[in-house]
């Protein structure tokens, strides 16, 4: 029965988006509409043909749901090699402009490019990291199965969905000019509904659990996604032009519109980046060292203070603008406040290893995590610090916060990804270890050299375009050109390139070790019943 509403509702679907092929006032949206009609056509053709097949005897469901956890290991390894490459390639852009093709122009032109970077870093790798390991450690921790059966599914292919969207939206210039936040309306609708149906699984799962205690991971993901629901919905407040096209015009104006967005974008920061891999790494750090964490106390108060004070930070974007200073100070004083408790969840998490140091030694895997820990510590003092007014006065728009946003993204983000990832495949593909570990180490050493290069050229950089900016001469005028700031930055930025290379590479060398691993390591036999213990206390 359930599959005839399905036939209606993409019978529909594909007619709506006939028409809006049809109608589109755009490239972008002409495109989009034919992507969907293509897509609910298809999947109506395929309901249609299945109808009425008898029902295979009704399997077991009592396993943990892991299916859909294999498929985003293996999009996070897809779209992390894309993000990475595009990065790449636009640093390149950066240092050699001829690179910005004449004949691409208008597609893959550094202004195209950049979005779909940062997006294809941000959403789809880091994203897809994140609903993989969620769904992941809340079947453990809850020892229950997945809620809403196929809706985690629909999550899964919604959001790979709303990649390819958002990305051949930039690629032909749709975008409402938000930075993490570029897609249109549309788009944005549809991640809106795939978002809910994530919070739904995942807090489903959480009400269901057979274990009496939500274990704080949980919380860092919750927060995370239930966060990133209210940013979106209230950042993206806007009226479609036309509903058959992609342009859209914002409720809020000048600084109103301003201080949304970089709410919104600090808190991307906050929630994206930081709470849903603070979950990852309060799961896979115990695991990986077999030692309980540090100090759940710890744990706890991390996560409160974290959350209370993220919030309030978003302003330190938004210094010496039109902002009135009473918020951007605000801004400023919570930013130094959050310092603490960064500090506080890297001290819980580096401590975990306290009784298992030697493993830093033994399993790179672990160093690997311990690194990406570090840099955690490393970018959450280095923003307390650049929030502050007069030492953003320098740093703003240098390439000192470019640094700072790798070292972030690259080394948190990154290696905390890839922590995770090592961990997973052999436990999803239920192998016994690794294919190889010294590839790991490869993986390791060209990451981190590659990060060194990108952050230490991009804090010379900064710093130097930040002096170069206010040189004046005896009578008070300024000594460089522009011209001349961006000449003097060649060097650095191809060593960034270099930089972006090796870590590049290493991300390379991963898939092929998590590719032999399926592929070649043995089986564990028999031995379900390991992937499924409970996680340390
Ligand atoms: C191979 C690795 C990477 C390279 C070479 C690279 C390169 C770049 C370049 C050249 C830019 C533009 C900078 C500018 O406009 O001056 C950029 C921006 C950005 N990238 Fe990456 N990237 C890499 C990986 C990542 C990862 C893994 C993430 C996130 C998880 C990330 C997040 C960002 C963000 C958020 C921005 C915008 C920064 C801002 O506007 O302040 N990148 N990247
Ligand atoms: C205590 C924690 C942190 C504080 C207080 C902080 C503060 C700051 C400040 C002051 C800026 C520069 C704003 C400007 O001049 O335009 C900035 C930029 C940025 N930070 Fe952080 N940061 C923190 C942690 C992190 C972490 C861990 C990441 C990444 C995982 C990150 C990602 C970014 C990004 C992407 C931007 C660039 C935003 C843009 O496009 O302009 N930050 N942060
Ligand atoms: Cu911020």
């Amino acid at each position: 029965m359930t599959n005839y509403f399905k036939l209606i509702a993409l019978g529909l679907v594909t007619l709506f988006a006939m028409i809006a092929a049809n109608y589109a006032r755009d490239a972008a949206y002409m495109v989009h509409a034919i992507i969907i009609m293509l897509l609910a056509g298809g999947l109506f053709l395929w309901t249609l043909r299945n109808t009425d097949e008898p029902v295979p005897a009704a399997v077991l469901q009592t396993d943990y749901m892991d299916g859909v956890v294999r498929y985003g290991v293996i999009a996070t390894c897809f779209w992390g090699v894309v993000g990475f490459l595009v990065g790449t390639f636009i640093a390149f852009q950066l240092a050699f402009p001829a690179l910005n093709f004449d004949w691409a122009d208008g597609y893959a032109n550094f202004g195209r490019l950049r979005p779909l970077h940062t997006s294809a870093v941000i959403f789809a790798f880091g994203g897809n990291a994140l609903i993989a390991t969620s769904f992941y450690v809340v079947q453990r921790t809850s020892a229950a199965r997945l809620w809403g059966g196929n809706l985690a599914w629909y999550v899964f292919w919604g959001y790979q969905l709303f990649i390819v969207l958002a990305a051949t939206g930039y690629l032909l210039g749709a975008t409402q000019s938000k930075e993490y936040a570029e897609p249109e309306w549309h788009v944005d609708l549809l991640l809106t509904v795939v978002w809910l149906a994530y919070l739904a699984v995942f807090l489903g799962t959480i009400i269901k659990r057979k274990e009496p205690h939500i274990y704080v991971a949980n919380w860092f993901y919750l927060s995370f996604i239930v966060t990133v629901a209210m940013l979106h919905v209230f950042n993206n407040l806007s009226i479609p032009v036309s509903l058959f096209g992609s342009k859209s015009v914002q409720v809020f104006s000048g600084v109103q519109d301003a201080m949304t967005q970089w709410w919104y974008g600090h808190n991307a920061v906050g929630f994206f980046l930081t709470a849903g891999f603070l979950g990852m790494m309060y799961y896979f750090v115990p695991k990986q060292a077999g030692r309980p964490v540090y100090s759940y106390k710890l744990s706890i108060i991390h996560f409160w203070a974290l959350i209370f004070i993220y919030i309030w930070a978003g302003p330190h974007h938004l210094h010496y603008t039109a902002l009135p200073d009473w918020a951007s100070t605000l801004g400023m004083v919570f930013s130094i406040v959050l310092w603490m408790p960064s500090w506080g969840g890297m001290i819980n998490g580096l401590m975990t290893l306290s009784g298992a140091w030697d493993k830093l030694r033994t399993d790179p895997v672990i160093r690997m995590m311990v690194i990406s820990i570090g840099f955690y510590g490393m970018s959450t003092f280095e923003g307390p610090m650049m929030s502050i007014r007069a030492v953003n006065s320098l740093s703003h728009y240098t390439d000192w916060t470019i640094g700072h946003v790798h070292s972030g993204a690259l080394g948190w983000n990154g290696m905390i990804t890839f922590g995770a990832l090592y961990f997973l495949v052999p436990k999803l593909w239920n192998r016994e270890r690794l294919y190889s570990l010294s590839l790991v180490s490869w993986h390791f050493w060209l990451a981190t050299i590659g990060i060194v290069l990108y952050a230490a050229s991009m804090w010379v950089t900064g710093i130097m375009e930040g002096l170069m900016w206010r040189e004046v001469d005896a009578n008070g005028f300024l000594v460089n050109a522009f011209a001349d700031t961006v000449a003097a930055k060649f060097p650095m930025y191809v060593v960034r390139g270099l930089g972006g290379v090796m870590f590049l590479a290493g991300a390379l060398i991963m898939v092929y070790n998590l590719w032999m691993t399926v592929k070649r390591s043995p089986a564990v036999e028999a031995d379900i019943a390991a992937s499924h213990a409970t996680p340390a206390e």
